[in-house]
C-alpha cells in the first residue's frame, strides 16, 4: 500500500487519516489539506456554497419531522431532501410536512441506493454558476439532535477535508458487541492505514467530487466501510468529528441480532470485493511496468 494514500484522522475535536501532518518547527500536528479543488473563485465562492442535507429514510414516520426540522437549521443548508426507501408508514407525509423535497423509492432498496439517489436528485437542483452543493448524509432518526451535525460542514467547506465522519457519543439503550465494527475497522485499516473510531458512522459531510469517486457505493450496510476505502486509496482526506448526535440503537433483542447479521455481512462483501480489486490492480500494475521495462 502507498503511504500517500493514508491520508484520515480525528482531532480532539477532528481526527483525520491524515494523521503524518506533524510540523518539524512546531512539532504539533498540522491540518490536513483536502484533495478536492475549493470552488474557483477561493474564498468568495466558497461563501457561495451550500450544503444539501439527504436524508435516506426507510419507516421513520416516528422521527422524521424533528430530523428534519432540525436539519434546515444547520448554516449553509438550503435544501433538505428525504429519500423515502420504500417506507410502510407515513415518513414521506411526514417529511414533506416538515419542509423537506422528498422522493420515494416504490420498493425497498436498501441504504446506499437511498444515498445515490438522494446525490442524483440534489446535482439536478444545483444551479449552473453556483458551486455544486455539498451532500450531507444524516440518518433519519436523528431527531432534534440532527442539527448537531453542523461541525461536519466546516472542515469540508474550508478545504480542510474531503470527507468529514460524525464520531457520536456512547448511546444508551445500544446492545452491539463491536463485533461488526471491528471488523469494519480493522478492513479499513488493512486496505488503507488508517483506523477509525466509529467506522459505520453514516452521518458525513462530502464533496460531489468525492461523492463520484466513491461511486458506485457498495450496497446496503457496507456504504460507510466501502466509501471510506474507496476514498482513502484515491487520496482523498478523511476526518472524524465529534458531533452530540441522538440515535435509535440497536438494542440486544432478536431484531437488533438480526441487523447486525445483515450489517455484516454487507460490510464482508464492500470489503471482500475492495480486497480484489486492490489484488487485481496490484498485478496489472506489476503487468505493466513489466511492459514497459520490456
Ligand atoms: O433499507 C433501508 C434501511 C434503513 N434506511 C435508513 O438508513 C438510516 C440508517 O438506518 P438505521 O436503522 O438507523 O441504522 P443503524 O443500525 O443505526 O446503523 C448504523 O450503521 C449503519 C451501517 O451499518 C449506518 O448506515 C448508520 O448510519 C449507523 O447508525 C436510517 O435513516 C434508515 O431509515 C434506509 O434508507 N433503507
Ligand atoms: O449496535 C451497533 O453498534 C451496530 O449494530 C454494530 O454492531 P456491533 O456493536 O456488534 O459491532
Amino acid at each position: 500500500m502507498n503511504a500517500d494514500h493514508v491520508r484520515g484522522r480525528t482531532d480532539p475535536d477532528i481526527v483525520t487519516n491524515a494523521a503524518d501532518g506533524q510540523s518539524e518547527a512546531t512539532g504539533r500536528a498540522e491540518l490536513p489539506v483536502a484533495k478536492t479543488a475549493r470552488p474557483d473563485g477561493g474564498s468568495r465562492a466558497r461563501d457561495l456554497q451550500r450544503v444539501a442535507v439527504v436524508i435516506p429514510a426507510k419507516d421513520e414516520q416516528e422521527r422524521i419531522a424533528a430530523t428534519v426540522r432540525s436539519a434546515r437549521a444547520i448554516p449553509h443548508v438550503d435544501l433538505v431532501l428525504v429519500v423515502d426507501d420504500g417506507s410502510e408508514d407515513d415518513t414521506q407525509h411526514a417529511a414533506r410536512a416538515a419542509g423537506a423535497v422528498v422522493v420515494r423509492h416504490s420498493h425497498n432498496r436498501g441504504k446506499a441506493a437511498a444515498m445515490e439517489t438522494g446525490a442524483a436528485v440534489v446535482a439536478m437542483r444545483d444551479a449552473s454558476g453556483r458551486p455544486e452543493r455539498l451532500l450531507l448524509f444524516v440518518d433519519g432518526d436523528l431527531g432534534e439532535t440532527a442539527v448537531n451535525t453542523a461541525p461536519l460542514v466546516t472542515p469540508v467547506r474550508e478545504g480542510v477535508a474531503d470527507l468529514a465522519i460524525a464520531l457520536l457519543p456512547p448511546q444508551p439503550g445500544a446492545g452491539g458487541r463491536g463485533i461488526v465494527v471491528g471488523a469494519a475497522r480493522r478492513a479499513i485499516h488493512a486496505l488503507t492505514g488508517w483506523t477509525p473510531t466509529q467506522p459505520l458512522s453514516g452521518m458525513r459531510c462530502l464533496t460531489r467530487e468525492a461523492f463520484e469517486a466513491a461511486t458506485p457505493l457498495a450496497r446496503g450496510w457496507g456504504v460507510e466501510t466501502g466509501m471510506t476505502i474507496d476514498l482513502l486509496r484515491q487520496g482523498y482526506v478523511a476526518v472524524e468529528v465529534p458531533c452530540d448526535l441522538k440515535h435509535r440503537p440497536s438494542s440486544n433483542d432478536f431484531k437488533g441480532q438480526m441487523h447486525r447479521a445483515a450489517q455484516y455481512r454487507d460490510v464482508m462483501v464492500a470489503v471482500n470485493a475492495r480486497r480484489m480489486r486492490g489484488a487485481f490492480d496490484a498485478v496489472r500494475g506489476v503487468r505493466s511496468g513489466a511492459g514497459s521495462r520490456a
